[in-house]
């Protein structure tokens, strides 16, 4: 039996949190272990969008959290600014730094990115233990309370209300960031960095934002524990706290912000019954607790990768708003006249070492025509598709794009300038809704930034990508399942969702890769009835098939590769007969 909606069950927990540290029912130790929680969480709610959603692992967190400790630290005991003035500055210089180890870290990828996270936290940790202005390793004592007037929030239930109005702030803000445009974008990288790319989402922007938003909320937590701690030393911002945080944010759920407070509430009450009960049971002190720490990752990592949150509430909702006012829409893309010459290759050219895939091609794309490309497997078709979306440099001649040289292209230019895209391997977030799926294809359609999500300003806006997703869906037939996940669709649904995805981005251009692999016949046959509705409204196709009968009975006009050389060019009728098209691709057979 599944447990009541998040929501509900956040409500309650959030109500009895808020109880009973005033209840006088809770000891002022357990109020004090809330407090270290709501420390935590902020921690890992930053982890949970830098590495549940991002896909960044992150071990060194900690020295962020160090950041924001020793900020408020230098500026309250050395020059006796008020501490709620350093809170700005704390944030300000763990962003500072964050920018700058995030410029260098976020480019790795694969292992490298959690070594090279080890390998800066462990490096803050010796700076804040070695420099004499932070204390060394004995630290800075004498930080100051935080106070209200002359009130000093010493207690700690006076402290609890300010860590936890901290930690309510930052779900907010991070649930709305997550909502919208760029939190789209951002789940998307983790799943599929080509797709995010080939709709316009500057990948490297958004990881530096993911990773410098997550240093924030670290930043933010070690100005509290500054605060409340009223001392600071470098031990708790090693690279075994930052072990800790990352812990917490995959125990709770990686890519869940509620995850996080489960996350942090589970590893610090375990930390503090272990480092009671170890000692007793093993005859001597000693740090014991990591050990079981180790125990439960690996653990975990077996048996419920996705963390407890997802087993306990299931998968996340799809977003639902209520649709924009009639007539409101998405401004849309002039597309050009019928005839005009859209796409020209020219002498194009790619080799990989030795093997040339794409020969000196030529061919022309005009508006508002379907073009067929081709060819027996291995003839460069994906090659030349690659080429056209910015996916791959060319290595001689020239494709031009409405007039504009495509010769540094990258998938974003491209989607910019309408080049709509499907893929031969299905690219698609599984865990993300179908809706949010094809509204990631009008990311370049919308403006709302990180800022404007945070305050939640995005509706309106998010209202119309919505939209326009739905009606995208609606046209390959497949609004019934825009809430499902998408990764419970099946391969011909989940092409006909890559096509709605490309619509969505309004393309001058659609490029649509073995769009019909995997259709069953009925879905084929509304599929070209949509490409024939397009290409009468004005867009042109590039369409990249295997299935002889879909494409000949589409394209105006079809372009034959083999071995990366065009070898035929013409309308269906004339390929047909073309006999270099019938001794390379179709057999001899007419
Ligand atoms: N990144 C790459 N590195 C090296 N060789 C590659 C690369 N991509 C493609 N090739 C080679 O280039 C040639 C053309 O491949 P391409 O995928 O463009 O063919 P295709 O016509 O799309 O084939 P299919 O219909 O099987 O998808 C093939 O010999 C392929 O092995």
């Amino acid at each position: 039996m599944k447990l009541p909606a998040p929501r509900l069950v956040s409500a309650a927990i959030a109500v009895a949190l808020l109880i009973l540290p005033f209840s006088g029912l809770m000891p002022d130790y357990w109020i004090t272990l809330f407090n270290y929680i709501g420390i935590s969480s902020l921690v890992a709610i930053g982890l949970v969008l830098l590495t549940g959603v991002g896909g960044m692992t992150s071990f060194g967190q900690a020295a962020f959290v160090g950041f924001g400790a020793y900020t408020t630290g230098v500026l309250t005991v050395y020059y006796g600014i008020s501490p709620w003035l350093t809170l700005p500055a704390s944030i300000l210089v763990t962003m500072v730094a964050a920018l700058a180890v995030g410029a260098i870290t976020v480019r790795l990828s694969g292992h490298y990115l959690p070594l090279g996270t080890i390998a800066w936290g462990i490096a803050f940790f010796y700076l804040f233990g070695n420099l004499s202005w932070l204390g060394a390793h004995d630290g800075l004592p004498g930080i100051p309370a935080l106070k209200i007037g002359d009130y000093a929030l010493i207690a700690p239930r006076d402290y609890f209300v300010v860590v936890w109005i901290a930690v309510v702030l930052a779900v907010i803000a991070t649930q709305n960031l997550l909502s919208g445009r760029v939190g789209r974008a951002v789940r998307a990288l983790r799943r599929s960095t080509r797709a995010a790319e080939a709709f316009g989402v500057n990948t490297a922007g958004a990881k530096l934002m993911v990773f410098v938003y997550a240093a924030m909320l670290a930043g933010l937590a070690g100005w509290l524990y500054a605060h409340f701690q009223r001392s600071v030393s470098p031990g708790p911002f090693g690279i075994t706290a930052g072990t800790e945080y990352l812990l917490m944010a995959v125990l709770g759920g990686a890519g869940r912000v509620y995850g996080a407070i489960l996350g942090a509430a589970g590893i610090t009450f375990l930390r503090d019954q272990l480092q009671d009960w170890l000692p007793r049971l093993l005859g001597h002190t000693g740090n014991f607790e990591i050990i079981a720490f180790g125990a439960v990752l690996v653990l975990l990592l077996q048996t419920a990768p996705g963390g407890l949150w997802p087993i306990l509430f299931g998968p996340p909702p799809a977003p639902k708003l209520p649709p924009p006012d009639e007539g409101d829409r998405l401004p849309t893309r002039a597309l050009p006249a019928p005839g005009t010459k859209l796409l020209q290759a020219d002498q194009a050219r790619k080799s990989f070492g030795g093997l040339v895939a794409v020969n000196d091609v030529n061919f022309e794309v005009d508006s508002g025509r379907i073009i067929g490309l081709i060819g027996p497997n291995g003839a460069g078709k994906s090659t030349t598709f690659n080429l056209i979306t910015g996916v791959l440099p060319l290595t001689s001649g020239r494709i031009a794009f409405e007039g504009h040289p495509l010769q540094a292209q990258t998938p974003q230019r491209a989607a910019t300038l309408g080049l709509g895209r499907t893929f031969q391997h299905v690219e698609i977030v599984a865990d993300m809704s179908v809706i949010e799926n094809v509204a990631l294809g009008a990311h370049l359609r919308g403006r709302a930034g990180v800022l404007r999500a945070i305050l939640r300003l995005d509706r309106a806006e998010e209202a119309l990508l919505l939209d326009s997703a739905m009606r995208a869906l609606a046209r390959v037939g497949l609004a019934d399942v825009a809430y499902e996940p998408a990764g419970t669709l099946a391969l011909g649904q989940l092409r006909l969702v890559e096509v709605a995805r490309a619509l969505c981005l309004e393309p001058v251009l659609l490029l649509l890769d073995e769009p019909a692999a995997g259709l069953r016949v009925g879905e084929k046959k509304a599929l070209a009835k949509l490409l024939r509705e397009v290409r009468s409204e004005g867009m042109s196709v590039l369409l990249v098939e295997h299935d002889m009968d879909f494409v000949m009975s589409l394209a105006d006009r079809l372009v034959v590769l083999d071995f990366g050389t065009k070898i035929a060019e013409g309308a269906p009728v004339a390929i047909r007969q073309d006999p270099a098209v019938l001794e390379a691709y179709l057999g001899g057979v007419s």
